[in-house]
């Protein structure tokens, strides 16, 4: 119950949109048959780790761009079934508000059902916005709500997923990453209060960004501690440090993140240079490989480890769970593909010519539960070898 407590109304405020870029825009694109995207960033984070501060920052700051911002408010409110709840657009005085119908009272249950049909009406009333931020509870699992942006066509038509920006707190990560982590982190949405410390590394392990924040509270030497633990959950983050959620910019760390259509050399550079596994419940994978013919035995591999949980030649199911994965696959040809993945959805597209020359080394890293130790990582890297060559 206690933790359910910024299950409140979400809020949706327009930051400083007086400028009016997307208006601009869309007159610019009259021969522009197809409807443009608006990206949405999922703002996720431990309670208290500084969402609601990184979102009124944003709010504030002087970006000259339209950027709808869904909060949640503070609140008691128990999760009562089938409550209607408001979502409230600010627009300089005037306030504007469109109804949410959130099936339990949770904005993560039910963004899908009517979250996104809020915002698109209030596109249709307000006109587009450049981007869209939407705070999670702090109790929410990324993993549910990824995908929904990602790759569901309905939803895709007017908004995608940018990225997921994860808020932890600098002075506490560790200590609860270090709490006991029960069986609950494999549930699909848990409450309670063991489940809340395995939501950390849920959150963690889902993040395109972290934003390790209350840096002010810890020595340089407690920050360093701090930032490899998550560095070592997840390998393919980037880690921004801040004072009061004071992004150094908002290109690259809250917007234009593109972590769900693009994978570049310098995104699994660092997952790839071997880590020590500080963290014994999630970590990440880095495996290699030459140009490939094409990608069909790759996705056959794919298909056997994401939706059966098999190792191919292993023997063995996996005891673990795999939540994020990405890669980048240069073939024979020439060409390279991108592999994108949240849990079990994955898919293989082409790369957008970034003009860097030839690739020759294929990357795959893997993020997830029980999976980084030693052993499993060299069945991982056997296995991909073998079914490459076969
Ligand atoms: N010392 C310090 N305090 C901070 C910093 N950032 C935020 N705070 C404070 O921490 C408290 C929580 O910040 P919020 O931004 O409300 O955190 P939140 O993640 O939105 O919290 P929930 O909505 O409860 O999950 C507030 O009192 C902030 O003023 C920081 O960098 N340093
Ligand atoms: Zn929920």
């Amino acid at each position: 119950m206690e933790g359910d407590e910024d299950d409140g109304p979400p809020m949706l405020v327009e930051a400083n949109g007086s400028l009016d870029p997307a208006g601009e825009r869309l007159n610019g694109s009259i021969e522009d048959v197809k409807p443009i995207k608006v990206p949405i960033t999922i703002i996720t984070g431990y309670l208290g780790a500084g969402k609601t501060t990184l979102l009124n920052y944003i709010l504030t700051a002087r970006h000259g761009k339209k950027i709808a911002v869904i909060l949640n408010e503070f609140g008691n409110t128990a999760n009562i079934p089938e409550v209607k709840k408001s979502l409230t657009v600010n627009e300089g005085a005037d306030a504007a508000t469109e109804w949410l119908d959130l099936a339990n009272g949770c904005i993560c249950c039910s963004v899908k059902d009517s979250g996104v049909n809020a915002i698109e009406a209030l596109m249709e009333r307000r006109g587009a916005f450049d981007y869209i931020l939407l705070e999670t509870t702090g109790l929410a699992d990324p993993g549910n709500l990824a995908p929904l942006f990602w790759v569901d066509e309905g939803l895709g038509s007017t908004i995608y997923l940018d990225g997921i920006v994860t808020l932890v707190d600098a002075k506490n990560v560790v200590r609860c990453l270090d709490e006991p982590v029960g069986e609950e982190v494999a549930e699909e949405h848990a409450h309670g209060e063991q489940a809340l410390l395995s939501i950390a590394h849920l959150q963690i392990s889902h993040a395109d960004v972290v934003v390790m924040n209350k840096a002010d509270l810890v020595d340089e030497e407690e920050l360093r501690a701090a930032e490899q633990r998550v560095r070592s959950i997840n390998a393919l983050a980037k880690v921004v440090i801040t004072d009061h959620s004071k992004v150094p910019q908002l290109e690259g760390v809250v917007l234009d993140l593109h972590a769900y259509d693009n994978v570049t050399a310098e995104d699994l550079d660092f997952a790839s240079k071997g880590h020590s596994h500080l963290d014994p419940a999630i970590g990440s994978v880095s495996l290699s490989f030459g140009r490939l013919r094409d990608v069909d035995r790759l996705d056959k591999w794919l298909r056997s480890v994401l939706w059966e949980g098999q190792i191919p030649g292993a023997g063995k199911q996996l005891d673990g769970e795999i939540y994020r994965i990405k890669g980048r696959i240069p073939l024979i040809t020439g060409e390279l593909k991108m592999l994108q993945g949240v849990r079990e959805i994955f898919e293989l597209i082409d790369a957008v010519d970034s003009g860097e020359g030839e690739v020759e080394e294929g990357k795959i890293v893997i993020i997830g539960r029980n999976i980084a130790d030693a052993a499993t990582t060299a069945a991982f890297q056997s296995s991909l070898d073998k079914s490459l060559a076969a």
